[in-house]
């Protein structure tokens, strides 16, 4: 099945636009375990176990990983979400981007030792930075597009010869001639719902990765309202509203697995009310 199918349906399944995003932080571990990286893949199965019905996708932010030499305990940590959630697609939060030669090492890295069913990609070196991931024909590609971060303004929203902005340049791109596989997607940050809406109208039907609600202080329901299509009662352009922080760390205590449940069903659900 490809990533799209697969988003498709977990989202019926667990009735979801709620990402998780797996960014394991030892110095926010609950209680004995604080500081103790050691413990990132038991952390973050317990957050997978405990959140598992209540998702769309996971999204294990990658450096959060190699930045204490867990790489090994990020593939052991997919193989759990394949046995405890096969349905559930992954994506792999790289924001790779490189030239064609070295982009192909990445996107080995991200489908082929990792599994991934998408991997996060800059789209700044253009078209062939892109192009060797589309020869895994049903993975996702998601680019980045108009980013969450107040410094997301500084390139993304800069005017183009066309009359574009950059993000509006780079939503045409991946609605129409990047567009090989049919596998691309978008971020587009959740405190910006407006531009939410302008990469809708540009790029009606490719999938949106919708980090910033939670922590960054994002409208979850003007995001719905914003990038969320259905018809006849059928998504036709599904969103994946990512959360990190919010989740992982709503509690502090030997108790923080049922916190992050319960904060995980407060946003899906939150997500689920602001549908049209
Ligand atoms: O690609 C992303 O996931 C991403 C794009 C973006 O524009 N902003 C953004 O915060 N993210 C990621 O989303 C996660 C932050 O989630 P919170 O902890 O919920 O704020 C981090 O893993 C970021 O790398």
């Amino acid at each position: 099945m490809n990533f799209i199918d697969k988003l498709l349906h977990a989202e019926r399944l667990n009735q979801s636009m709620l990402c998780v995003g797996l960014d394991p932080e030892p110095s926010k571990f609950p209680g004995a375990w604080k500081g103790d990286a050691s413990r990132i893949l038991e952390f973050c199965q317990a957050i997978v176990d405990a959140t598992r019905d209540q998702v769309i996708a996971y999204k294990p932010q990658i450096a959060y990983f190699a930045a204490h030499r867990a790489e090994a305990a990020l593939e052991q940590l997919i193989g759990h979400i394949r046995r405890v959630a096969p349905e559930v697609p992954v994506i792999l939060d790289a924001k790779r981007g490189d030239i064609g030669s070295t982009a192909e090492q990445y996107a080995r890295e991200a489908f082929v030792r990792y599994g991934a069913d998408a991997v996060t990609l800059s789209p700044f070196m253009g078209f062939d930075s892109i192009e060797p991931y589309l020869r895994y024909e049903d993975k996702g590609l998601i680019l980045l597009c108009r980013t969450s971060n107040p410094g997301g303004s500084d390139l993304q929203a800069q005017k183009l010869a066309s009359g574009d902005m950059l993000y509006e340049h780079i939503a045409r791109m991946a609605q129409g001639p990047w567009n090989k596989t049919g596998q691309l997607a978008l971020v587009v940050g959740a405190t910006f719902p407006g531009e939410i809406e302008r990469v809708r109208e540009l790029a009606p039907t490719v999938p949106l990765l919708i980090p910033g609600i939670g922590a960054q202080g994002g409208d979850a329901a003007a995001t719905v309202r914003a990038g969320w299509r259905a018809e006849g009662g059928k998504t036709v352009a599904p969103i994946i509203v990512s959360s990190s922080r919010a989740v992982l760390y709503a509690g502090s205590g030997d108790d923080f697995a049922a916190r992050a449940r319960e904060a995980a069903m407060a946003a899906r659900d939150e997500l689920n009310r602001a549908r049209p």
